[in-house]
C-alpha cells in the first residue's frame, strides 16, 4: 500500500512541528554524478530525485558507489562531473548555505571523541549558529530520545559502535534541518535503539522533512521508506517508489535479481568438513 506523503497525513498527537509547505522543488537532485579514483570509476554517472518529504532508501551491494554518491551529494566530496540541487540550490556553487539545510551522518568519518556525547552534540550545534538555551534543550531532548543520557558524560573515544552512530546521529539533526543524509544509520546499532531512531526518522519525515538513507537491510528499507533506488557499479539500476522497484516482488528478491552476483556455494569445496 503506498504510504501517505506528509502534507496529506494525519499527523495530529506527534511531537514535530509541521515544517513550511515546500518550495516545489526536490529535496535532492543529483544530476550526472561521476567519481572516479585513479582508474576506478566508483560513480558513473548517477541521477537521482528525492522528492520533498521522502523517505528515500539508497541500496546497493558492497563497493557498489552508495558512499561516494552520499559524500558527493552532501558536500563531502567534490565530483569529478555532475551537479547537486537541495531544494533547488546548487550545493557545490553556493556550500555553506545548502549545507546548513542538510543534516548529514557520514560513513566512517572521525568525530571529535576527545568531547563528551554531550559536549558533542552541544559543539555540532553551536556550530551550526543556534543559540546556546536551544541547544541546550535540543541536547538533552536528543539524548532522551537515543537513550544517551547515562553515558552525556563519557567521552566519545570510550563508546561502542553502535551509541557512536547515535551520537553521529543526533548531531545530523540537533540543526532540525530541511534533509537528513544517512549513511548506514542502523549500523551496529541494538534493536530498541534502532526502533527509536525509526520513530525519530518517521516523526520527522511526517513533519514534512525529507530523509535519504543508505542500508544493506533489505527488508528495513521496505518497511521503512517508500522511495528506493537501487545502484550497483556506480549505476541507478532502479528508482521510483518502493512499490515501482519491487514490482510485486519483495524488495531482497528484486533487488538480487537486479544486481546478480549470488555466489553458486561450489567455490568453497574445501571449507566443507565432511568429506562426503
Ligand atoms: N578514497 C578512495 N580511493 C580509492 N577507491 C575508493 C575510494 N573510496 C571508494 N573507493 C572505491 O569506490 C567504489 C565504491 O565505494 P563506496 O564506498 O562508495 O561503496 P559503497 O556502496 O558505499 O560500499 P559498502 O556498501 O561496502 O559500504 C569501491 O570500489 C571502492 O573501493
Amino acid at each position: 500500500m503506498p504510504r501517505t506523503m506528509p502534507g496529506t497525513s494525519d499527523t495530529g498527537g506527534h511531537p514535530y512541528p509541521r515544517r513550511v509547505s515546500d518550495d516545489g522543488h526536490p529535496a535532492l537532485q543529483v544530476r550526472g554524478l561521476v567519481k572516479a579514483f585513479g582508474p576506478k570509476v566508483a560513480v558513473g554517472g548517477v541521477d537521482l530525485t528525492v522528492p520533498a518529504g521522502s523517505f528515500y532508501g539508497l541500496v546497493g551491494p558492497n563497493g557498489a558507489g552508495k558512499t561516494t554518491t552520499l559524500s558527493m551529494a552532501t558536500g563531502l566530496l567534490r565530483p569529478d562531473h555532475g551537479q547537486v540541487l537541495v531544494h533547488g540550490r546548487d550545493l557545490w556553487a553556493e556550500p555553506l548555505a545548502v549545507k546548513a539545510t542538510l543534516g548529514v551522518l557520514p560513513d566512517g568519518v572521525r568525530l571529535f571523541d576527545r568531547l563528551t556525547g554531550r559536549q558533542l552534540i552541544t559543539y555540532a550545534g553551536l556550530l551550526q549558529g543556534l543559540d546556546r538555551s536551544v541547544v541546550a534543550q535540543r541536547v538533552e531532548d536528543l539524548l532522551g530520545a537515543l537513550g544517551l543520557v547515562e553515558d552525556a558524560a563519557t567521552l566519545v573515544v570510550d563508546y561502542s559502535a553502535g551509541m557512536t552512530k547515535k551520537a553521529a546521529l543526533a548531531c545530523a539533526l540537533v540543526h532540525a534541518p530541511r534533509l537528513v543524509v544517512l549513511d548506514e544509520p542502523f549500523e551496529s546499532v541494538d534493536p530498541v535503539s534502532a526502533a527509536n531512531i525509526r520513530q525519530i526518522l518517521a516523526g520527522y519525515v511526517a513533519s514534512g522533512g525529507t530523509v535519504v538513507v543508505s542500508s544493506h537491510v533489505m527488508d528495513l528499507v521496505e518497511r521503512m521508506c517508500d522511495h528506493v533506488a537501487v545502484i550497483a557499479a556506480g549505476r541507478v539500476l532502479a528508482a521510483g517508489t518502493v512499490e515501482e522497484v519491487r514490482a510485486g516482488q519483495s524488495l531482497e528478491d528484486r533487488f538480487v535479481a537486479l544486481v546478480g552476483g549470488r555466489a553458486t556455494g561450489e567455490e568453497l569445496a574445501w571449507l566443507r568438513t565432511s568429506s562426503d
